[in-house]
């Protein structure tokens, strides 16, 4: 079955807009928990936009689940999860500026810093995740660096769910197949919505775990969060 981890980047967000505690992030990831997620997902940067550095060190206090921080992986980044400890970590090479995370690794031209940071983590027992595009070449690469997972960066699929089902789920097709064969664990995330969540995970073979905010965030402004998750949850129970 495949687990669903909840992104509450955007919870801060709207907390950070009128910088009170309201909502607060806290009691949030308690109720994502208590209304059947399988994980809480961060993912701070530099700016603090909207997860802060204290969030993180706050909800390892609370979080029961499993706790994954995402992240470009620079000096404070690092410091933060090896201090938290959380059950994974997942490796985002996205620029500070960036408004959201746009890329995966290339997990060759990068391969000896991953190395050194998948080493530095698995050693704090910390399970760790490499952001990659569809690419079998990547997952290839990030084998080699010792990675446990990968998590396949889903925008493109997102973006051409609608025009061409078959089309966008081919390659994610393909690379879940690739990881499966060299033996790496498979999570997927961003752009994954109530519209093309089933239609993704029935296909793609080995799926572990996929991380939602954006677009379930924005459901809840709706249906609210206990309801929502609870649809998430429902488009992930495949026979
Ligand atoms: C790695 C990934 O795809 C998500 O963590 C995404 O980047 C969420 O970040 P934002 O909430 O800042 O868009
Ligand atoms: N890793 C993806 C994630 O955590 C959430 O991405 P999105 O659903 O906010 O696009």
């Amino acid at each position: 079955m495949t687990r669903l981890s909840v992104n509450i980047n955007k919870v801060a967000t709207i907390r950070n807009a009128r910088g009170g505690n309201n909502p607060n992030l806290i009691k949030v990831a308690q109720d994502c928990e208590r209304f059947g997620a399988q994980g809480i997902t961060v993912h701070p940067r530099p700016d603090e936009r909207h997860i802060r550095y204290q969030d993180v060190l706050d909800l390892k206090e609370v979080v029961t689940t499993e706790f994954n921080i995402e992240g470009n992986p620079d000096d404070r980044f690092i410091e933060l999860v090896r201090r938290v400890r959380p059950e994974q970590v997942t490796l985002v090479p996205d620029a500070p500026d960036a408004i959201t995370s746009n890329a995966g690794w290339d997990t060759i031209r990068h391969a000896d810093h991953l190395r050194r940071l998948v080493d530095t983590f698995k050693a704090d027992g910390i399970r760790v995740s490499i952001f990659v595009d569809a690419d079998e070449r990547m997952i290839e690469g990030a084998k080699a660096v010792g990675t446990d997972r990968i998590e396949l960066y889903t925008e493109p699929y997102a973006a051409h769910f609608s025009d061409d089902q078959e089309g966008a789920i081919a390659p994610f097709i393909r690379a879940a197949e690739r990881a499966q064969a060299v033996g790496l664990g498979l999570n997927a995330g961003h752009d994954l919505s109530l519209d093309n969540l089933r239609y993704f995970a029935e296909r793609v073979p080995g799926l572990l775990e996929v991380s939602i905010g954006h677009a379930l965030i924005c459901d809840a402004l709706y249906f609210g969060l206990e309801n929502t998750i609870q649809m998430y949850l429902r488009e992930l129970m495949i026979a």
